[in-house]
């Protein structure tokens, strides 16, 4: 595969070789730091999705091409406002229940990937999926509508925000109309970004932590299992992405970018509640 060095590009030979020790002096320190294994300005910290990854050419060059949206999401006011702890709960019950229904979607979309799936590896994995949505739906949005006095009643009949709408409408006509390495590849932003976002919130606010309101949420992005979860779709869409042409790669490059678009104005407008 021809591959253009862009500007600001990660270059392969920048990433956290886990299992090679290129430098010595570095060694022990990356026995717990992996991360740190490779001195570069890009991997010298936890701040980057490409750690703790299998070295995968097309996770780096899908995140390259959605690296300004991906940071820019992490800085914006809904995310600062939640490590801070400072989120009015309007703000976050909106969003939970718009989440709520998301998830609803979400696991429809996998469902299809089950459907369509033709490796046993693919379609187990999606009966655990959607034990872990499910898990997700009763441990973290349950848990915090009823503790904002909402009823389960009111977060079923909840209305669709239009932009939510038009964000499941789009995996949902994907996972409909595509092929299962497209479908994959719509959801791995939902994995990704999450889990990064997770990670760094929960290094960063470290024992402020504690006291934040928020916390809940962060632990269950911020855990092993959610990051898994996007390195196993990360290594399967490696498997099956490996004899596709150039231009099929252009076309899965632009779904998730707008996946990672999208998962930005999830929380844009929720932080705007429309
Ligand atoms: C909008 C959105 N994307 C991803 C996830 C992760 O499951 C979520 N809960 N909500």
């Amino acid at each position: 595969m021809s591959h253009i060095i862009l500007q600001n590009e990660v270059p392969s030979t920048a990433l956290p070789a886990l299992h090679t020790q290129a430098n010595a002096d570095t060694a022990s320190i990356a026995q717990f730091r992996p991360f740190l294994e490779k001195p570069n300005a890009d991997f010298a910290d936890f701040r980057t999705p490409l750690r703790n990854l299998p070295d995968s050419p097309i996770a780096r060059r899908f995140y390259n091409a959605a690296r300004q949206v991906w940071e820019e999401g992490y800085k914006q006011p809904f995310i600062r406002d939640l490590e801070a702890g400072s989120l009015t709960r309007a703000r976050f019950t909106f969003y939970m229940l718009q989440d709520y229904l998301y998830l609803t979607d979400y696991a429809k979309v996998h469902a299809l990937i089950m459907a369509k799936a033709q490796d046993d590896n693919i379609v187990e994995h999606m009966v655990e999926i959607q034990a872990a949505i499910a898990k997700e739906r009763s441990s973290v949005h349950e848990v915090y509508v009823k503790e904002y006095g909402i009823t389960m009643d009111e977060i079923l009949h909840a209305k669709q925000s239009a932009f939510a709408r038009a964000y499941t409408s789009n995996i949902l006509s994907i996972a409909f109309s595509r092929p299962v390495l497209d479908i994959l590849v719509a959801v791995l932003p939902c994995a990704w970004v999450y889990a990064d976002y997770g990670r760094r919130l929960s290094l960063e606010a470290g024992d402020n932590l504690a006291s934040n309101p928020y916390r809940t949420w962060v632990d269950i992005y911020a855990s092993d299992d959610f990051w898994q979860g996007a390195v196993w779709l990360i290594n399967t869409i490696d498997k099956l992405a490996m004899n596709i042409s150039e231009s099929e790669m252009d076309g899965l490059v632009d779904i998730f970018v707008t996946g990672v678009e999208h998962e930005y104005m999830f929380w844009s407008s929720a932080y705007d509640m429309s």
